[in-house]
């Protein structure tokens, strides 16, 4: 267990919210000009070549205050046998479904105005793409402080794999972990993807896959 000083969860809920405005109206202000640091995520993504994203069921986002678009990166993992879905708040403090999406299909707007697949039909995703406000270290999530994803995590069997989508500006040296956090199996930014365990298991329990090199591309520290 890493040394915390700040242990409270109404010390760490108070520095998260803050955390998360903070992080948010920087990601806001990011030049809007060309992309390039989405650009490079996504392209780290690909180069990924994870087997799920080209033939699996793949629970993604559709963008809103400026998190990485997705959506083109989708399109093509369907052309190549992939299948898509999309995460619906049904009722607040409770897991998110996740309703297979198409492209051009009728949507409906969802919590936040986010839009959601007009039709409900829940599907369990082999792989789920996570936008990030913020991320550590360690491999968790600084989300949007509803708890959504960790409550579907814990609830979803077997274990999809997990992967953050965020910008360099997002690290943190630890987002203080609480008992109810669930960390992700991989990081991708700008500079890289950092692969932290698979399905939840430490890299060194799996006999293939994604054991080694534990992470990879780039100059990413992997301590
Ligand atoms: N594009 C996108 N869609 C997504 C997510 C996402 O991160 N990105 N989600 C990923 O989870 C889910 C929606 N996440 C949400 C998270 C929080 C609140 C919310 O009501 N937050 C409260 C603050 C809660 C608190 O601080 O206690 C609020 O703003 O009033 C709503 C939706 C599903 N869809
Ligand atoms: N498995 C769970 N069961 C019940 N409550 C949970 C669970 N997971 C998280 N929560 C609650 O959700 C709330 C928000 O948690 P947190 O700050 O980690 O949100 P977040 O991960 O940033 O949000 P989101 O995933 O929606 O973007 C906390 O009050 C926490 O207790």
């Amino acid at each position: 267990m890493q040394d915390d000083s700040m242990r409270d969860w109404p010390e760490v809920r108070a520095w998260r919210k803050a955390k998360r405005a903070e992080l948010i109206e920087r990601r806001l202000a990011l030049p809007a000009t060309d992309g390039a640091e989405a650009a490079a995520v996504v392209a780290n993504l690909r180069a990924a070549e994870v087997p799920e994203l080209a033939t699996g069921l793949i629970g993604f986002y559709w963008p809103f205050k400026r998190e990485i678009d997705l959506r083109p990166f989708v399109r093509d993992c369907l052309k190549t046998g992939a299948r898509a879905a999309l995460p619906v708040v049904v009722e607040k403090g409770r897991p998110v479904e996740f309703w297979a999406w198409q492209p051009r299909m009728k949507m409906k707007p969802g919590i936040w105005n986010i839009p959601v697949p007009a039709e409900r039909a829940p599907v369990q995703p082999d792989v789920l793409l996570v936008a990030l406000v913020g991320f550590d270290e360690a491999g968790y999530r600084l989300g949007y402080g509803g708890g959504y994803y960790d409550r579907t995590l814990a609830a979803l069997s077997p274990r999809p794999l997990t992967l953050g989508l965020g910008f360099e500006l997002g690290r943190l040296p630890t987002i203080h972990p609480q008992p109810h956090d669930i960390p992700l199996d991989a990081i991708v930014t700008e500079r890289g993807i950092a692969w932290h365990r698979s399905r939840g298991r430490p890299l060194s329990d799996t006999a293939e896959g994604y054991a080694s090199p534990p992470c990879f591309l780039h100059e990413l520290d992997c301590t």
